[in-house]
């Protein structure tokens, strides 16, 4: 038999499986068909086989397997994103609704300040895309009614990490970002001491990663990003001005943030990227964070639970100028506002760009017992006081901005005192632990 006329009867196997009935009266062609339909299925199964791996391996669903009792394996964890549903999601999050309106990337999203901010630029009409890692170090549930309350306002978070250069590679392919709000840091002064690695995972390698991204993009976004007033460390001249040194840092975050100024420099000079660092004051309000002074005072205090109240040595004050949300989202939408464009572009710099730090604080710090004072009131539940020596483990005694630089360039103005400002922090405490949760969420 020839090789046209093997393939001819071949021709005449009926496509639906199982009504073939094999000729036995021509043995050779049975052991063929048999050898091909073997290689057939072993061809079906390989396909099949792979598909799985590939699915288990590059497609896991973005939880967590991994113990979260060790800090470190958090920065292993596998997101999944892509698709053409995913970009239009993004897509449309981004989309810029307003006459001029900017188009921002803003990290840390769920977080406490991410929140408030991205919320505040979609209200007025500018396009928002939120990037977070959804990341244990406090809660993560309060982070997904966040996640619920900023979905509600159209804004959409991606969910990955700061260090993963192919998803933000991505997000500027899909939107061209005109500014970056970069905000998702490893909080928290005392922290440091328990896992290090997670501030130079985040703080430093993120950073870089963030800027790398940027100083490739075309165009280069303008960058506003969180530092914190804990660079200005063991100084002791008050108010801190944006002026004086910041190279005694008393805790590693202090350090890191300090890194990230210096960093900011570099990639300024270097690349054109135009850079604004905003020096965070003790910032406290309505979905805050659960690590801070004030928001687990609340929940201790309302257990019953002892509290420890930080002094220094012979009895010294310590304290904080606590700042509320509001004032500082308004800072940072100013700071967004007068960026000027990065002057790079593809990665070579083209001329000088804007390179800028700015204090955002209070003005008036207070006594860390004057804020118990305060909480005791408008819990009406007294709080049970362990008046402790301020140990060492990266705080410092107190803080206080000058923000004359942050009135004179941004019209920065803050205008809730401490009472003010946890009076809502309570009101909204209270609602949300309280059956408000779900409806939160
Ligand atoms: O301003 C900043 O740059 C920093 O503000 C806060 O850090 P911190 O001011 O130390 O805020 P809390 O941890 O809430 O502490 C507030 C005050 O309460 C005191 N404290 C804290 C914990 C405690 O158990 N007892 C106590 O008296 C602290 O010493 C501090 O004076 C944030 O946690 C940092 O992420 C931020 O960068």
């Amino acid at each position: 038999m020839s090789k046209s006329q093997m393939l001819s009867h071949l021709d005449d196997i009926p496509s639906t499986p199982g009504k073939f009935k094999m000729d036995k009266s021509q043995p050779y062609i049975h052991r063929l068909l048999r050898f091909q339909s073997s290689l057939a299925k072993l061809a079906f199964w390989s396909l099949i086989f792979m598909g799985l791996i590939f699915l288990i391996f590059f497609r896991s669903p973005p939880s967590n397997p991994l113990p979260s009792s060790d800090p470190s394996r958090r920065f292993l964890r596998t997101y999944s994103w892509g698709g053409p549903t995913w970009e239009k999601r993004v897509r449309s999050s981004a989309r810029v609704r307003s006459r001029n309106g900017l188009s921002v990337l803003v990290t840390g999203a769920a977080g406490f300040v991410g929140t408030h901010v991205s919320s505040a630029l979609k209200r007025r009409g500018d396009g928002v895309l939120g990037l977070d890692s959804f990341n244990d170090y406090y809660d993560p549930s309060l982070k997904r009614a966040r996640q619920a309350l900023l979905e509600r306002t159209g804004v959409f978070i991606v969910e990955g990490d700061i260090n993963d250069a192919t998803l933000l590679r991505k997000l500027f392919e899909v939107v061209a970002f005109t500014h970056v709000m970069h905000l998702a840091a490893q909080a928290g002064v005392r922290y440091a001491m328990e896992n290090p690695g997670s501030y130079v995972h985040s703080n430093i390698a993120g950073l870089v990663n963030v800027l790398e991204v940027c100083k490739s993009a075309n165009p280069q976004p303008a960058i506003v990003w969180a530092s914190s007033s804990s660079v200005y460390g063991l100084n002791t001249k008050v108010p801190f001005s944006e002026k004086d040194r910041t190279d005694q840092p008393a805790s590693l975050y202090a350090a890191t943030k300090k890194a990230g100024e210096e960093i900011a420099h570099t990639y300024n000079h270097i690349y054109g990227l135009s850079l604004t660092g905003l020096r965070f004051f003790t910032v406290y309000g309505p979905w805050g964070r659960p690590d801070m002074a004030y928001f687990f005072f609340t929940r201790d205090i309302l257990k019953g639970k002892t509290i420890s109240i930080f002094e220094a040595a012979n009895h010294g004050t310590v304290a904080r100028d606590f700042t509320y949300i509001d004032d500082i989202v308004k800072g940072c939408l100013a700071a967004l506002d007068t960026a000027e464009k990065s002057t790079g572009s593809g990665g070579k710099k083209k001329g000088p760009a804007q390179l800028r730090v700015f204090n955002l604080g209070n003005t008036s710090p207070v006594p860390v017992t004057d804020l118990v004072n305060i909480l005791e009131r408008l819990l009406k539940v007294k709080a049970k006081r362990n008046i402790m020596k301020l140990p060492r483990n990266g705080d410092v005694q107190f803080t206080h901005a000058n923000i004359s630089l942050a009135q004179r360039d941004l019209g920065y103005k803050p205008t809730t005192d401490l009472q003010t400002g946890l009076k809502k922090f309570v009101r909204w405490y209270l609602s949300y632990y309280s059956g408000g949760k779900k409806a939160a969420g």
